[in-house]
């Protein structure tokens, strides 16, 4: 069965399916996302997100139908991927011996000819980003040395300076301090607008993941157990099956927030 026609520069996959050894890892996986669109993608621990996220970019092998942006990360050529899908991993490799400039600046590779060099515009890309990320004074620093919020801005950097149509972001905020957070995510957010960007953003912080997503992707063993508005993935009830947590949900007219409550008898 091949993919339909249509995605324009979105994201579609059917029956996507990962293991890992023996152990199956994604079972099936359905998912469509349209151009433009923010869907965050939440579940437990090990629920397989980022083998998800991984299997979309085609870092690991899927079995199934995958279509990112009109290519198929299992058969398109690995530059005309990376032009269209960039992947901010939630652990990123960093090459000794590389400022913080040349690590963000490798985002433009795929734009650039083979034996070509940085063009003007290059520049101006990789400038502007650093600009938006307030990243100017890290910009000569050894990207080895940063702290980690520091290093998880500067990947973000390399991944919006590729200029994907489909960004796949892994925990992007996990490192940073809270107004870094609102930074990053409004910043993802306005170039979504701007360049009709397609994100996929796997996030732990359920309230963020509810603000900025139009859609929840929930995540459990492996399997899409609820997909749909925040206000109808995120009850008390599905929350408490899932990860075992109590909350209450709080609905706010900017999305629902999720308040983690401590459990009767802890404490003094
Ligand atoms: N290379 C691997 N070899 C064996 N098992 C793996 C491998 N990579 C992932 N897994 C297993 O696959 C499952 C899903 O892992 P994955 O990292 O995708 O989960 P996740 O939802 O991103 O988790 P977290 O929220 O902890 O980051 C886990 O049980 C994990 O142990």
């Amino acid at each position: 069965m091949g993919v339909d026609a249509g995605t324009g520069s979105g994201v579609r996959c059917r029956g996507l399916s990962v293991a890992r050894g023996t152990v199956a890892v994604l079972h099936e996986i359905d998912l469509e996302i349209a151009q433009g669109t923010w869907v965050s993608l939440v579940g437990p621990n090990g629920s397989g997100k980022t083998t998800l996220l991984h299997a979309l970019a085609g870092l690991v092998p899927a079995a199934g139908e995958i279509e990112l942006a009109g290519v198929r990360p299992g058969s398109s050529r690995r530059r005309a991927i990376a032009r269209a899908v960039a992947l901010m991993p939630q652990r990123p490799v960093v090459p000794e011996g590389t400022t913080v400039r040349e690590l963000i600046a490798l985002g433009r590779t795929p734009h650039i000819p083979r034996f070509g060099a940085e063009t003007r515009h290059d520049r101006d890309v990789i400038d502007d980003i650093i600009a938006r990320l307030d990243l100017e004074e890290l910009a000569s620093r050894q990207a080895t040395a940063l702290s980690g919020g520091e290093l998880q801005r500067v990947v973000l950097a390399r991944a919006l300076t590729q200029q994907p149509q489909v960004l796949l972001l892994d925990e992007p905020t996990s490192a940073l301090d809270i107004g870094h957070q609102q930074q990053v995510l409004d910043l993802v957010d306005s170039l979504r607008v701007e360049a009709d960007l397609t994100v996929l953003a796997a996030m732990h912080d359920l309230t963020s993941a509810a603000h900025y997503g139009e859609r929840l992707v929930l995540l459990e063993q492996g399997r899409i157990v609820a997909d749909g508005k925040p206000s109808e993935v995120l009850t008390e009830e599905r929350i408490d099956a899932v990860y075992g947590a109590r909350v209450e949900i709080l609905h706010r007219a900017d999305g629902p927030a999720v308040l983690p409550l401590r459990s009767r008898g802890s404490g003094s």
